[in-house]
């Protein structure tokens, strides 16, 4: 009998791990046929039957390059050949849709991977990022200056619309995922997206870690994955904090600022951060140098006007609260 390859034992382990912490119920992998996610749905396949759960596929076709359409169609025809039922492929569109391409592309993708869960009443869809994803996240957060919630990286689980969305390669290197696919005969599909150099991941996966693997070692990927999973979990802790901290500073419409004054600066900036999203700034726009405005009107009043948030809105101090200024 010939043994396992490591590699398909790797990812096989990872997946029935993650499937044992699931909701209960069906399992949808979302497979573009890349190395990471075939590799990942070859390992449901597997371990779907042997854990109970029914496993289905759904590979998304964003309609972006030539050949997208049949490309997907033939991940959806694998899929089922190795038992994933159902086994779709969704077409989007992507265009018309704010934001760049790769942010509408993305946005597209988790609402058809979303509806398709709705659809065939799954609970979870797994996603096949691996742990050289979770370095380049933590990287590319670092040269942009996040907090811990930025270096927290990818969570191993987000809810979306009642779906629970799963990572579970998180902790397992792309060359298994590779490695995988080779021993289980599986020809991945490359992402010419992956190797252009237009685009900031693309880069640091071509450059910026291996330099960084050359100059420290190979544990860098595993260390910059381990930061990431630490501070999600102080991320985690902070904004419990900060929920219960909001919740207690709240006078009407507004903030009492003598409750904010008590507080810890860390707790303070998530507490603010919470409520300028709760009166409606974008997640995305709303930076650091915002909610420090916002911060000034507590910690250094000296009259100061408002205080100006994306989306046209403001905050201003009126005596001792901070109330959204119309
Ligand atoms: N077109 C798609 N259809 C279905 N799922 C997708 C699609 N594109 C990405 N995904 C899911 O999102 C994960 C991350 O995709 P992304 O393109 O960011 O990374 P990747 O490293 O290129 O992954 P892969 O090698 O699996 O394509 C994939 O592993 C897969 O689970």
């Amino acid at each position: 009998m010939t043994s396992l390859p490591p590699a398909v034992a790797a990812v096989r382990l990872a997946v029935r791990e993650a499937l044992r912490a699931a909701p209960p119920g069906p399992v949808l992998v979302a497979c573009s046929g890349g190395a990471d996610s075939l590799a990942l749905a070859a390992a449901a396949a597997f371990t779907g039957p042997r854990s109970g759960r029914a496993v289905g596929l759904v590979t998304v076709d964003h309609g972006l390059q030539p050949g997208s359409a049949a490309r997907a169609a033939a991940v959806a025809a694998w899929g089922a050949t190795v038992g994933l039922a159902p086994a779709e492929a969704v077409a989007v569109r992507v265009a018309g849709r704010p934001g760049g391409p790769e942010a509408a592309a993305r946005e597209a993708r988790y609402e058809a991977l979303v509806a398709a869960a709705h659809r065939h009443g799954a609970a979870a869809v797994l996603l096949g990022h691996t742990r050289d994803d979770q370095a380049e996240t933590v990287l590319l957060a670092l040269a942009r200056g996040a907090g811990p919630r930025g270096l927290a990286g990818m969570p191993a689980r987000r809810d979306l619309d009642g779906v629970a969305l799963l990572r579970p390669l998180l902790a397992v290197g792309r060359a298994d995922t590779r490695a995988a696919c080779a021993a289980e005969g599986l020809s991945p599909w490359e992402d010419p997206h992956n190797h252009d150099p237009g685009y900031a991941r693309a880069r640091v996966r071509a450059s910026a870690l291996p330099a960084l693997v050359a100059a420290l070692g190979p544990a860098v990927v595993d260390n910059l994955a381990r930061t990431a999973r630490m501070l999600a979990e102080d991320a985690a802790t902070l904004d419990r904090l900060a929920a219960a901290a909001l919740a207690a500073s709240r006078d009407g419409d507004g903030l009492s600022v003598p409750a904010l004054r008590d507080l810890d600066a860390a707790v303070r900036t998530r507490v603010l951060h919470a409520w300028c999203r709760e009166l409606g700034a974008a997640g995305a726009a709303l930076s650091h140098r915002h909610v420090a405005a916002l911060d000034a009107l507590v910690t250094d009043w000296h009259g100061q006007g408002t205080a100006s948030l994306p989306g046209g809105l403001g905050v201003a101090r009126r005596g001792d609260a901070l109330r959204p200024a119309l």
